[in-house]
């Protein structure tokens, strides 16, 4: 079986003029390509004056004789630009060159690549050798370090060749010039050809690049393998590309640039167990049922026992098929393990030996353990299995929290020996069984806990254990008597505001405030009420709420019913809003406190939905879950069926961790997508940051999602950004300018007459307003986004108190990453499909 190859593909058509045109050596353009390598060969087909040049990987290049000829728009070889070239270069017209100088035979000076794997390396230091083809006076310049790059024919030393070849001196090019015209600064878009690095501007991308049958390459490296260190970017269009191509044709090239033969991995980069692997080797590998994910050049170890994974001297990082016949036998410091324990011949390193540990294997002794494919394990020399290690639940969970892979079902149940046809392979979602990770951070109070409830409500059969709920039910509590405190609080500021306007006025008439002579007013409580109000502001003040419980439930419960009842707390209750400190989902509980306060009280899942800190609010917590097939006919489809299968995990990290230290998200680089939560309603907020400065929440938000979008992790990840609590929002709207937070002062929404007449007869135009408005806060996030890594960004608006609309953004997400998964080389098109700003939304309320 052979790798996908593609046919270099006709030009496109706005391409063919520059294609012809280029192929022709003569007219290439000086110094296009400083890295390529030239042979001149007359006998070669390039040279049988048709204009058009193939270039063989081992070969070559092959140049027509004769003098270098003016291209068809005649800009390129003037006398002007010849001199100012040859200055550029510091380089001498030179009557020296004429045809015979420069006209070399492959006999003459001839590259003597050992494969054309090795072009790619040798093209690398030929960039800082080789430096440019020069053409002066209609005469081009090579100008080439002959010692070290070029095995010149003959008796080997070069002398038959040295009045042919000049050395001239290396001209210093400035690294902010486009290689082609050298003008522009570092600061503006290049591309870059995959082979030799050559950076070009807009203006010459397309006459350096041709109609690029290989994708991103100079004319003179096509043929060549690509810059290993450039296989990431394969097939991810630039934004320059977008701008001068049209869709089909950007399609083409990155479908070329990805399934070309001469691009594909070499084999003998990849090195397994100490060996470099064959062709055959590595197409088994690449095609096994759950093979190595995005795989990098580069020496790795792997157990075929297990099937596990990892690069050379690293922990594993992968359970790919076992019982592959790729690689030599694998070595005990393969991983470079100090644990004197020994799996399947392999010494294992600390943060296995702490998996081991918590799945319950006794590891005691300096065991060697057998572990086969399915987690069951017996140690060395013994018959008897010992157990399962992937048998004990949460096992998976501490591994991937541990950042260590675990089994998918296709690694398991699909350990095979021989490699499947590429035909018949299935999305590599599916293929590989591998649990698909989404990572859903977001600014402190933006709602991912609520998000991250909502989706074990929505997907799992039993969201919360029976402990769960037992400590959610504390949680809730404990919130509640904290509300209750800061409700406290606040009568006793409305009564002290109150007392005071009684001393400014009358102090012995009963006013409309309420006040009384006796300085009582409709904030005072009796001596009961306040000796508990006292004692809860005291125990909140020492933050010892938590250890009240569980006997306050049944010691205060009566006096909770009576102060609830209480006038002067229900007059606190109505001015609620004035209590800062008081959370809005404060009123869904203190409306129904007696019931909640009781000992008997057992939480709902909307309790759970609305109930602060249930989620860890330091670390990580995580779910796994499939999508359930929500319509019967999809049940029937076998997409729907097959994502039922699909597991992802919902992993979720608190904000303060992303603020202060960045080194989790280091472990989290095997995750699918990133899901970032901004809360609409939070343009008018202000929170206090780190030195006491006050800051914008947006703001805020804002630095955040920079942050995560340059962090290396995350380099080539999926955002989506969810816009929370829109709900919220569009009651805001409607009061309070976008404008407020400095962000959006660009925002002026023009409103439609019939819209205004619509808000003066009281129907509501709102959500056009709050649609106008978090379609600009979308634009900016997708502009930042897009200005930071060239990609487009996923929004979805969403209210996340409401499971419909997360379940919504949740399988939007699952969307996205099917369309990358199973389009690999329509990743153009999935950007041109949803390119525009307002496509690209997804209203999931
Ligand atoms: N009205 C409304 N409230 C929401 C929405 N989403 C979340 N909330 C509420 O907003 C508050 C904060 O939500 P959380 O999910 O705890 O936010 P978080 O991002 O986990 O916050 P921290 O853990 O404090 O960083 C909770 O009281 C939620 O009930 C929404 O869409 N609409
Ligand atoms: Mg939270």
């Amino acid at each position: 079986m052979s790798l996908p190859v593609v046919q270099p593909m006709p030009a496109p058509a706005n391409c063919s003029r520059i294609f012809s045109k280029e192929l022709k050596p003569h007219d290439t353009e000086p110094a296009s390509s400083p890295a390529s390598v030239r042979t001149f060969d007359r006998s070669s087909n390039a040279g049988s004056g048709d204009g058009k040049t193939t270039v063989s990987p081992n070969s070559v290049i092959a140049f027509e004789d004769g003098p270098a000829r003016r291209n068809d728009a005649g800009d390129f070889s003037s006398e002007e630009h010849s001199h100012e070239l040859s200055n550029l270069h510091g380089v001498k017209e030179s009557s020296d060159f004429n045809d015979s100088n420069w006209a070399f035979t492959d006999s003459l000076l001839s590259l003597d690549y050992e494969s054309s794997r090795d072009s790619s390396a040798k093209n690398a230091d030929f960039n800082n050798e080789c430096k440019s083809v020069c053409d002066v006076k209609g005469a081009p310049i090579v100008t080439l370090n002959v010692n070290n790059l070029v095995n010149v024919d003959g008796d080997g030393n070069g002398n038959d060749n040295e009045a042919l070849v000049e050395e001239f001196p290396v001209t210093k090019r400035n690294k902010g010039l486009c290689y082609r015209c050298f003008k522009g600064s570092r600061f503006k878009e290049k591309e870059v050809c995959l082979v030799c690095s050559a950076k070009y501007c807009g203006n010459c991308v397309l006459e350096a690049m041709g109609s690029m049958p290989e994708g991103r390459k100079c004319v003179d490296c096509i043929g060549y393998p690509i810059d290993e260190s450039k296989r990431e970017s394969l097939g991810k269009c630039s934004r320059m590309l977008r701008r001068l191509l049209n869709e089909l044709e950007i399609r083409q090239i990155m479908k070329a640039e990805r399934f070309c033969e001469v691009n594909q991995l070499p084999p003998e980069y990849i090195c397994v167990n100490g060996k470099p692997l064959s062709f055959e080797e590595l197409v088994t590998l690449q095609n096994c049922a759950a093979p190595p994910k995005k795989l990098k050049p580069g020496s790795y170890w792997y157990d075929k026992v297990s099937g596990l994974w990892g690069e050379e001297g690293q922990k594993p990082c992968r359970i790919i098929s076992p019982h592959l016949n790729v690689g030599g036998p694998i070595k005990p410091d393969a991983s470079n393990g100090n644990t004197q324990v020994y799996i399947n011949g392999r010494e294992i390193t600390k943060v296995e030996l702490r998996m081991l540990q918590l799945a319950g294997v006794q590891c005691a002794g300096n065991p060697h353990f057998w572990v086969n494919e399915d987690g069951s394990y017996q140690e060395e020399g013994q018959k008897n299995t010992r157990g399962n290690i992937w048998g004990k639940s949460g096992t998976k969970l501490v591994s991937a929290l541990l950042s260590l892979p675990v089994p998918s079902k296709c690694s398991i149940l699909c350990g095979e020996r021989t490699s499947s046809p590429v035909s018949k392979r299935l999305p590599d979602y599916l293929e590989h069984g591998i649990v698909q990770r989404l990572l859903l951070v977001g600014y402190g109070g933006s709602g991912t806990s609520t998000i991250f409830k909502q989706a074990k409500i929505l997907y799992k059969d039993t969201p919360f254990s029976k402990d769960e709920r037992e400590s959610i039910k504390l949680t809730i509590q404990t919130n509640v008597y904290s509300y209750i405190g800061l409700l406290l609080e606040g009568r006793e500021r409305f009564e002290e505001e109150s007392l005071l306007n009684i001393k400014k006025s009358r102090p012995d008439v009963l006013d409309s405030t309420g006040t009384s002579s006796n300085n009582k007013t409709i904030y005072s409580i009796g001596t009961r009420l306040k000796a508990f109000s006292d004692w809860l502001l005291r125990t909140m003040a020492s933050g010892k709420l938590d250890a009240i419980f569980p006997a306050a439930t049944r010691e205060y419960a009566p006096l909770i019913e009576e102060m609830w009842g209480n006038a002067a707390i229900q007059a606190t209750y109505k001015r609620r809003r004035e209590i800062e400190m008081l959370p809005s989902v404060a009123s869904y509980f203190l409306e129904r406190v007696v019931e909640i306060l009781r000992a008997d009280y057992e939480p709902s899942d909307l309790d759970i939905l609305y109930a602060e800190g249930v989620t860890s609010s330091n670390g990580l917590a995580c779910v796994e879950f499939s999508f359930p097939p929500s319509a019967p006919e999809e049940t029937v489809d076998t997409m729907g069926l097959h994502d039922s299968f699909v597991r992802y995990q919902l992993i979720t990290a608190h904000a303060r961790g992303i603020g202060e230290n960045c080194k989790w998200l280091e472990m989290l680089e095997d995750v699918g997508m990133v899901i970032f939560c901004v809360a609409l309603n939070d343009y008018d907020q202000f929170s206090t940051e780190g030195k006491g400065c006050i800051t914008n929440k947006m703001l805020a938000s804002r630095k955040i999602f920079e942050t995560i979008v340059t962090h290396p992790t995350f380099e080539q990840m999926d955002f989506l950004l969810i816009l929370n609590k829109l709900d919220q929002f569009e009651e805001k709207i409607k009061q309070v300018p976008l404008t407020r937070c400095e962000w959006f002062d660009d925002f002026h929404p023009v409103i439609s007459r019939q819209c205004s007449s619509n808000n003066k007869n009281g129907s509501s135009n709102n959500s056009s307003l709050a649609q106008l408005a978090s379609h600009h806060i979308a634009v900016k996030f997708k502009r930042l986004y897009s200005s930071i890594t060239g990609r487009k960004l996923y929004v979805s608006l969403v209210k996340g108190l409401e499971p419909d609309s997360v379940d919504a953004a949740l399988k939007y997400a699952r969307e996205i990453l099917k369309w990358n998964q199973e389009r690999p080389n329509f990743s153009l098109s999935d950007n041109s499909m949803y390119s525009t700003e307002d496509s690209s939304f997804s209203f999931t309320c």
